[in-house]
């Protein structure tokens, strides 16, 4: 049996390698759960539900346990993209996130002693302008398949960001800040 206090659910390596910064040992859970929006959520209700169901679906294994989950969708007008579903899809964000600004939102939500605290955390990214064919070859490098709003800042689609406003961390899939603020309020951290 683990003696760690902590569990992350979530199958994402970048929220394991964030963790990891703020807390020394922790488990890993994945949490499955259907990330369809309910009809007229909005993006701040979707993202925190989210975060929840998967801090919540795997706490109810391990009720003594602190448990965290999170969630992150990018948001541009009233649209929300989530992963993309083939290449089409992908061109189809990418072309719309161009020359433009959009919010990128993650929740993280803890399930600690039967209780659940969630905090959301928004960042304003501001994409250059791409081409077809720069979406095209993003694409075929496999970079985009598993994130949300089809980029990932902390790699080959960094090239795509002129500036961002707010936390970088929160883009990647966990705010370390608000989070760390999270941890001490519950008095793990202290
Ligand atoms: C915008 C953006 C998203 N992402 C990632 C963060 C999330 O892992 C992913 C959004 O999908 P999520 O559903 O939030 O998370 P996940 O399916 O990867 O992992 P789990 O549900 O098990 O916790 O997109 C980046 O890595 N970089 C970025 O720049």
């Amino acid at each position: 049996m683990s003696l760690c206090r902590v569990i992350l659910a979530s199958a994402s390596p970048r929220r394991k390698e964030l963790l990891q910064h703020l807390i020394p040992h922790f488990d890993i859970i994945s949490a499955d759960v259907d990330e369809t929006p309910l009809a007229d959520e909005s993006p701040e209700r979707l993202v925190a539900r989210l975060a929840e169901a998967k801090a919540t679906k795997v706490a109810t294994h391990h009720p003594d346990k602190l448990v965290i989950g999170a969630d992150t969708i990018v948001t541009f007008g009233d649209q929300i993209f989530g992963k993309p579903e083939n290449q089409n899809d992908s061109i189809r964000m990418l072309s719309m996130l161009s020359s433009q600004t959009h919010q990128v939102i993650t929740a993280v939500a803890f399930r600690y002693q039967n209780k659940s605290f969630v905090e959301q955390v928004k960042t304003q990214v501001t994409f250059a302008c791409l081409n077809e064919q720069d979406m095209r070859n993003y694409w075929q490098s496999g970079e985009p398949q598993d994130k949300a709003g089809s980029y990932a800042i902390q790699g080959i689609g960094g090239q795509f960001v002129k500036s961002i406003k707010g936390s970088h961390s929160n883009v990647v899939g966990l705010p370390l800040y608000e989070t760390k603020v999270m941890l001490n309020k519950i008095g793990y951290l202290n």
